[in-house]
């Protein structure tokens, strides 16, 4: 078996063009979004996550406001420029993009961070109105996985998901999203410390690896036919992407996500899409 692409570049595009025209509506009632990043420091990899948003952004209509912070910022020049985005209107929504440099409290900075504006999703009380199944933005990395198994027709109600990762901005919030009854999936977390992962991934119908460890998911681990999504990114040493399943799952799987071109993609769409919704429940309330 060769499996098939969950194509997270395509799925994007198709997103991408869907919100071109939602902010052309907005931009027709005078409302223009705008989506601001702040990036702390000069890790190669998050400048071009970030640089990406912003191009993205400008693909779609959307306005960029882009502040940066030397790696050596205190939390205190930090959380001034979160109070400033808080009260800038031109941003409709914003990220801090993460990790923040070691030393600097991120729980502190997401919490100060104006909920309303929040685009990806992560401020306490966006992650609470997940756990208590009411609307607001959505983790971007979690809901792209949702919207690519959806785009592709891959099955998730009654599905068993195996998770393999705990971080913040993906595994702490996936098993949410596709345990809600829109979803019905049964999904069970697991991490570097779960005992026996190969057990555990055997009986996985979809599995999501999210743990940053290279080539974690092996082809004996996978049941034949289910679906792989890979979001781990590792880097080689010649800065190549190293994701966390092995080459040799797409032989055993029906689905599964390349890296880079799944996964990644899906982020940077979903991001877009909490900043349009952001601005039309802002143009909603005007009324
Ligand atoms: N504030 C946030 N910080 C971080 C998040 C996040 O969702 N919010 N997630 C990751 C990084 N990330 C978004 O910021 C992200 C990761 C990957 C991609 C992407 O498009 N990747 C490409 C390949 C890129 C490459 O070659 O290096 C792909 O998969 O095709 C976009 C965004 C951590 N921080």
């Amino acid at each position: 078996m060769t499996a098939q692409i969950l194509d997270g570049k395509a799925t994007a595009a198709a997103i991408k063009s869907d919100l071109t025209v939602r902010v052309a509506a907005l931009k027709a009632q005078g409302i223009t979004p705008g989506l601001g990043t702040l990036l702390v420091g000069d890790d190669p990899g998050s400048r071009w996550y970030v640089n990406g948003k912003h191009r993205d952004c400008a693909q779609v209509g959307i306005g960029s406001i882009q502040r940066e912070l030397p790696d050596t910022a205190t939390q205190e020049e930090i959380e001034d420029v979160v109070r400033e985005l808080n009260a800038n209107p031109e941003c409709t929504g914003y990220i801090v993009q993460l990790p923040l440099p070691k030393g600097i409290d991120t729980n502190r900075v997401l919490e100060l961070m104006d909920p309303a504006k929040d685009a990806d999703g992560l401020h306490p009380m966006n992650l609470g109105r997940l756990v208590l199944n009411e609307t607001g933005p959505l983790p971007c990395t979690p809901q792209g996985v949702v919207q690519l198994l959806r785009h592709h027709d891959v099955e998730i109600n009654g599905a068993h998901v195996v998770v393999v990762g705990r971080g913040v901005t993906i595994g702490r919030s996936i098993p949410l999203l596709l345990t809600r009854k829109s979803e019905n999936a049964t999904v069970t977390q697991c991490h570097t410390g779960t005992r026996d992962l190969s057990a555990q991934l055997k009986q996985a119908d979809i599995i999501v690896a999210a743990a940053g460890v290279p080539h974690i998911i092996k082809p004996e681990d996978v049941k034949p036919g289910a679906a792989v999504l890979d979001v781990g990114v590792s880097r080689d040493e010649h800065g190549k992407i190293v994701g966390d399943v092995h080459p040799g799952v797409a032989e055993v799987a029906a689905w599964i996500s390349p890296n880079p071109g799944g996964v990644g993609p899906m982020t940077r769409a979903q991001l877009l899409v909490n900043v349009v919704e952001a601005a039309e429940r802002n143009a909603a309330d005007a009324v």
